[in-house]
């Protein structure tokens, strides 16, 4: 079974990118699974290395959008990409607008390491 931890990896972290072609969000969607049973609407790739993102769980704790007191904001801005389904979008064709941005992130950190287990906001 893929842990919390592992998940947020393979839905929100890729330190190599962002290949700034249009189709990368369509490309990536499908190759971290999530076009499967749907099209997830909206989902953040953040082209940081791994431990700058598990850093941000240091930082003081915020309020999440469900109200939890586990969020935590990057005190830098990080190269992000969202990624989000066209109108167009019909699935299992599921189509991705790619939007590059540098934004703070917020996650929210659970566990002992306590480390980003979903990923809030960006502002
Ligand atoms: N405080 C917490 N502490 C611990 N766990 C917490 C906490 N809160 C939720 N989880 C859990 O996380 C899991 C999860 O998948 N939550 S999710 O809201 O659907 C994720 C959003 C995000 O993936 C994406 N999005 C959204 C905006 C954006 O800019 N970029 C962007 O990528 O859209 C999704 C929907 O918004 C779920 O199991 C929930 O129980």
């Amino acid at each position: 079974k893929e842990s919390r931890a592992k998940k947020f990896q393979r839905q929100h972290m890729d330190p190599d990118g962002p290949s700034n072609n249009s189709n990368y969000c369509n490309q990536m969607m499908r190759r971290r699974n999530m076009t499967e049973g749907r099209c997830k609407p909206v989902n953040t790739f953040i082209h940081e290395p791994l431990v700058d993102v598990q850093a941000i769980c240091l930082q003081g704790n915020i309020t999440c959008k469900n109200g939890q007191p586990n969020c935590h904001k990057s005190s830098s801005s990080m190269k992000i990409t969202d990624c989000r389904v066209t109108s167009g979008s019909k699935y299992p064709n599921c189509d991705y607008r790619t939007s590059q941005k540098e934004r703070h992130i917020i996650v929210a950190c659970e566990g002992n390491p306590y480390v980003p287990v979903h990923f809030d906001a960006s502002v």
